[in-house]
């Protein structure tokens, strides 16, 4: 049986349609990403997952409870940590673990030993209130208190937005542990270099997946070649490869254009007749490998069937 299974969720606010017929599985053990950017609708498809949103059409289940008829069920069986609030600011670190540990009729000696590895790092702030608390503090309290009555399933909605590059790598290492105690972990994320981390993921974009697959499959079905170029005057040989006959898409990327040609063609070489007329100096063109970032790029453009 699956951990998570969505078919055909809508979610509806007045005439926006947030979320559109979206399906997808999530096997028990795994880590599944949903990606997106702000807006693709990756907090209602959490919201209705954990039951605090009903559904306007489709079915979902969720440890083989239904959202809409046995909410309960899965209420008991789920962890949450909601993007935004989660914690009570004006609690200590260990009354915050405490609470949540009586809400589920537990205790946190119970299961301490789940959350030993990440509780032991606040650990010498426990007399602490948790709004004092740097972002990545919070985050691990917030990723316990979600823990504490041992999850089967743990939803964690953008549990790296805000936070530290160190504090993220740390927090992605927690969730590796998590996995290997065999709990399902679906995570959501803007940060497409997140998308690695997990086993598999859906890349979502104004309520519709593009596409649901393993990171490496993802990236092995990028269908043309990807150039990397940049000029003294990259705004404008943006411009130019734009208007281009010969090229199909082109966007800035960090210090680099990234681009594609329509011809297919792998030669830089190529490229480089392609932006002679432009006499851009400091011209540098090579092939690189796609990120998930370049897929999910491609896939944004492509036209909706
Ligand atoms: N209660 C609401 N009423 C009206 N519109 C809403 C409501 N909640 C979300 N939306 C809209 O639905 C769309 C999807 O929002 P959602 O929060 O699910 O996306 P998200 O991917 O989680 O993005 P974010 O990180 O910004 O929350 C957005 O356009 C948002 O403005």
């Amino acid at each position: 049986m699956n951990a998570v299974v969505v078919k055909n969720i809508e979610k509806k606010y007045g005439s926006l349609a947030a979320v559109r017929n979206v399906s997808f599985e999530v096997r028990k053990g795994e880590i599944f990403g949903l990606i997106g950017p702000d807006g693709a609708g990756k907090t209602s498809i959490f919201r209705m997952l954990t039951t605090l949103l009903l559904p306007d059409g489709g079915t979902a289940t969720v440890a083989g409870f239904d959202v809409v008829n046995q909410y309960r069920q899965i209420r008991d069986c789920i962890g949450y940590m909601p993007g935004r609030f989660s914690l009570y600011q004006d609690l200590t670190v260990e009354e915050n673990l405490s609470f949540f540990a009586t809400v589920f009729g537990t205790t946190i000696r119970e299961n301490y030993d789940l959350i030993k590895d990440i509780y032991e790092q606040i650990k010498p702030f426990s007399n602490r209130r948790a709004g004092k608390l740097s972002g990545g503090m919070k985050q691990k309290l917030a990723l316990c208190c979600a823990l504490i009555h041992k999850p089967e399933v743990l939803f964690l909605d953008e549990p790296t937005t805000g936070v530290d590059v160190v504090s993220r790598k740390e927090f992605w290492e927690m969730l590796g542990k998590l996995k290997k105690q065999g709990i399902t972990i679906v995570v959501s994320t803007p940060y497409m270099d997140e998308a690695h981390l997990c086993d598999r993921i859906a890349l979502l974009q104004k309520g519709v997946i593009m596409s649901i697959d393993t990171p490496e499959n993802l990236l092995k079905s990028y269908p043309k070649t990807l150039f990397a170029a940049r000029a003294d005057n990259i705004y404008q040989l943006l411009q130019d490869l734009r208007a281009d006959a010969g090229v199909e898409s082109c966007y800035a990327f960090g210090e680099y254009l990234h681009l594609t040609l329509k011809s297919g063609s792998s030669d830089p070489g190529f490229l480089r007749e392609i932006a002679a007329p432009y006499q851009s100096t400091g011209l540098e063109v090579k092939v690189i490998v796609p990120t998930i970032e370049d897929s999910f790029i491609r896939l944004m453009n492509e036209p909706t069937p």
